[in-house]
């Protein structure tokens, strides 16, 4: 297991996380999700070793990895955010390369380029420099390099930002194989809800700096659990009306897209009577009602008042 005890990280003012508390068992996936800024990638920088945290300590096997970071470095592969690679080699050259780097024995470096090829999907068909290759590719070559000595627990920070939706859909179904196949545990940053769900068993919500939730997903979602969320359609948007409703009071977290109006409101509350004399007054007419189960936008919306994404 990995362990994040009480861990904080000041860079010069800012305070780029507080007082962070959060482990990982082998072979589960673990997500991290928040907006940009909420402390994700200093976090990871910190469980791999990279920066020493200000106060607090990682724990690896129950032993501090400050003392002794080879314990974990030598289990441990990192997907940085950034593409690092060499565009001047092919893939199975930058394989080579930083197999080489981790000190794999030669003898078996080309097997394992081979199975580390076929995991992300590039297999030996490419044999043209990597400044060739599309966003996607590139994406999984860098997955791949951090694959080459078969780590038991990998971190990727962000793996999928800028890429295609197709080449997305193909990441991710290749890190639940990896999970599932080779029993990987992987902490997976993000501030995409749907990957989070898709992926992980357990998350923590960060924003400024802190875990503000934790637990399954359900767990998550049950914060919500006393309330509900309602969608509803106007024939056409009315910004007398929407700002009626804001100024109302009573009603949560109102998004107002166009003609589309979602809301949060106690799962006993009778809204209606608080929406019609509105409706009336402004001459609108609405479309359609919907009641929404809450999703992990949801309860990031709750519990910050703002938007992942804002
Ligand atoms: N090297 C640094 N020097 C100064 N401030 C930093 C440094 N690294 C991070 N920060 C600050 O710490 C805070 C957390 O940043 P961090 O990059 O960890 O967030 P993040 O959640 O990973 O965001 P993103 O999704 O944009 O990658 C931010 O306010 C950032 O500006």
């Amino acid at each position: 297991m990995i362990e994040a005890v009480n861990l904080t990280k000041t860079f010069k003012q800012v305070k780029a996380i507080d007082n962070v508390n959060l482990y990982i068992e082998p072979g589960e996936i673990v997500g991290l999700l928040g907006p940009n800024g909420a402390g994700k990638s200093t976090t990871i920088a910190l469980l791999s070793t990279l920066i020493e945290p200000t106060a607090g300590d990682v724990l690896f096997r129950q032993q501090s990895v400050i003392q002794n970071p080879k314990l974990l470095r030598e289990v441990l592969g990192v997907v940085p955010q950034e593409i690092a690679l060499y565009w001047e080699l092919t893939a199975r050259e930058n394989l080579q390369f930083f197999g080489s780097l981790q000190k794999i024995p030669q003898s078996e470096l080309k097997a394992r380029i081979d199975t580390v090829l076929q995991q992300i999907g590039l297999e030996d068909e490419l044999k043209k420099p990597v400044k060739y290759y599309s966003g996607g590719m590139r994406r999984r070559l860098n997955i791949g390099a951090s694959l080459l000595h078969k780590p038991a627990y990998l971190i990727m920070d962000e793996p999928t930002v800028g890429i295609d939706p197709q080449s997305r859909s193909y990441i991710l179904q290749a890190i639940k194989k990896l999970n599932q196949e080779e029993n990987t545990a992987i902490i997976y940053t993000s501030h995409y809800m749907e990957e989070v769900e898709f992926l992980c068993d357990r998350l923590y919500i960060m924003d400024k700096g802190k875990i503000i939730a934790a637990g399954t997903k359900e767990e998550i979602k049950a914060i919500l659990s006393a309330e509900k969320t309602i969608e509803m359609k106007l024939e056409k948007h009315s910004k007398p009306f929407a700002d009626a409703l804001i100024a109302q009071g009573l009603l949560a977290n109102i998004q107002v897209a166009e003609a589309h109006i979602s809301f949060t409101v106690g799962k006993n509350v009778d809204f209606l009577p608080l929406i019609l004399p509105l409706c009336e007054a402004h001459q609108v007419v609405l479309k359609s009602f919907q009641m929404k189960e809450p999703t992990l936008e949801d309860v990031f919306l709750h519990l910050t008042g703002r938007a992942l994404r804002d």
